[in-house]
Parts: structure tokens; C-alpha cells; sequence
């Protein structure tokens, strides 16, 4: 089986500034990651280079068995989902949610092609799986932020991604909406057809259990990667952070308070 990402010694300067220094890592598929590391340090970056949208100055990528240089980067990205808050803004606010999730089916912003009888089921099929199906009808601007990014991740799995990034998708949620989104993220992991899961936080209470492994950047480095319960620890993370944090793991998850 191909590996989802390969990253090797990856490194990204503009003028004088180095973004990306020496990154080496491996995603294998049907691991799921996490990515944690503060404003600036180099997240969005890795995401791009990822998706294509930008070269490394130096270093070599692979993205579900395929090497960049030698791949049609547009076919590609077909294979992955982004979920993120820039998509939020390229949606239409009087666009029905059925609608917005099976425009996902071709990967695109609005309806083009005909729509399938087929495609309406899966959409349907999905919108139950993450709790969102009473909101079918709905124009997309009178649906919660919680309710609108789980229309983004269904809107996302349409297209079957081989691999699915969700780019800080409790933007904004209130607590209550922040805990059933993460189930719905725990429900889609533990399903056998799931695709290889990238999870972009700022938070580590966000990392459940599924989340198997975690990869830590800090400007723009790889500070630790490898199994989350080596890598979320109080040591690890002070360190990371340059400040004492305490860590109090509940139901998996591991929650940071200043020490
Ligand atoms: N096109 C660019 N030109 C110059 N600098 C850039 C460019 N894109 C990103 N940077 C810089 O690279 C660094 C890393 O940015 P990046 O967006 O990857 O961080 P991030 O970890 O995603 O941050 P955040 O959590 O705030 O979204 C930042 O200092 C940013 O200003």
C-alpha cells in the first residue's frame, strides 16, 4: 500500500526568510494525524506544498504513492479533501446544504454537472452520517458554524478522498457544537472505508484517541513526531510551548493549563 504523504528534507525560503526547514515525514495510510504548532510556525504551509499549491526550494514529496514532478498535480488533489475556514467563504450564502454537498462530488464551488440520482443518495448518506440531515434544505447562510462545517466535511467525503484535512475546523464553534463535531470526526475515523485523516489544531483536547499519532512544528521545523501518547506529554509539550504546561488526560484526550 502506498504511502498517504512522504515528505523528505523538505525546506521553503522566500528572499531571506526560511518557512520550512529539513521537514521529514511520514504519514502512513489509515493513520490518522494530528498537527499542532502556533500561529506562524509553518502548518499551512506543509498543507500547501501537500496539496501542490506550493514547491518546496528543496527536498521531495509523494502524496498517495505519487511523486511530485512526475504527477498531474489536478488529478491529485481530486484524491484530497481540505476542509478549511477560507472554503467557508467561497460558498454562496443562499446555496441549499444538499446542494453544497454534492457539488463536492466534482470538486467544485456550485453545480455544473447534472446531478445524479446517485449522488443525491450518497450526499443524503453522509449528511445522516455526520448528524447534519434535517438541514437539507437549508440555505447555507442561516445554518450554525458548527452545522456549516460539518456540511464541509460531507461536502468533502463526495468525492471519496483517499485523504481528508481538517484545517482548524472548530474555528468558532461554541463548546457544545466543538464536542459533537469531534464526535462525528471519531465516527468517520473509526469507519473502514475512512480516509487517512490530517487534523490542523491549536488545541490538544482536540486530539482524540483516533488521532494515533501527532506531529509537533515549530518554526517551521519538525519539533516531534510519532505516537500520540509519546508526543503529547507534559515534558514534550513545555518544551514546545518554552512554557510549564500541565496535562490532564480524560477519555484519551490530553487538556493543557499553564502551570
Ligand atoms: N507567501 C508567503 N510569503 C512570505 N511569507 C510567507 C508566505 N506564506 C507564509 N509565510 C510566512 O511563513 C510563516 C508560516 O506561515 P504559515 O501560514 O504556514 O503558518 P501556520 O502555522 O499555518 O500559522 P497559523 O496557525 O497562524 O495559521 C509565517 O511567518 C508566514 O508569515
Amino acid at each position: 500500500m502506498p504511502t498517504a504523504i512522504e515528505l523528505h528534507n523538505v525546506s521553503w525560503r522566500r528572499g531571506e526568510q526560511t518557512i520550512l526547514q529539513g521537514i521529514d515525514w511520514v504519514v502512513e495510510q489509515g493513520q490518522h494525524w494530528a498537527v499542532l504548532g502556533l500561529n506562524g510556525s509553518g502548518k499551512t504551509s506543509i498543507l500547501n506544498m501537500i496539496n501542490g499549491y506550493m514547491w518546496p526550494t528543496s527536498g521531495e514529496i509523494s502524496v498517495l504513492g505519487r511523486r511530485f514532478g512526475t504527477v498531474d498535480l489536478r488529478e491529485l488533489r481530486k484524491s484530497i479533501g481540505w476542509v478549511s475556514s477560507s472554503l467557508q467563504e467561497k460558498i454562496r450564502p443562499n446555496e441549499q446544504a444538499l446542494d453544497i454537498v454534492i457539488s463536492g462530488r466534482h470538486a467544485s464551488i456550485g453545480l455544473y454537472a447534472e446531478i445524479e440520482s446517485e449522488d443525491r443518495c450518497k450526499a443524503q448518506r453522509l449528511m445522516e452520517d455526520l448528524g447534519c440531515a434535517h438541514l437539507l434544505g437549508r440555505a447555507y447562510q442561516t445554518c450554525s458554524q458548527g452545522e456549516k462545517q460539518k456540511l464541509l466535511i460531507a461536502r468533502a467525503l463526495m468525492a471519496s478522498p483517499k485523504l481528508l484535512i481538517l484545517d482548524e475546523a472548530s474555528n468558532g464553534l461554541d463548546f457544545i457544537s466543538r464536542e459533537a463535531l469531534l464526535q462525528s470526526i471519531d465516527r468517520l475515523a473509526a469507519r473502514s472505508d475512512a480516509p487517512t485523516l490530517l487534523l490542523v489544531t491549536h488545541h490538544t483536547e482536540e486530539i482524540s484517541a483516533v488521532f494515533s499519532h501527532s506531529l509537533l512544528i515549530r518554526r517551521g521545523e519538525i519539533f516531534a513526531r510519532g505516537r500520540s501518547e509519546d508526543v503529547l506529554t507534559e515534558e514534550k509539550l513545555s518544551e514546545f510551548f518554552e512554557m510549564p504546561v500541565a496535562v490532564e488526560r480524560q477519555g484519551g484526550r490530553a487538556w493543557l493549563s499553564v502551570r
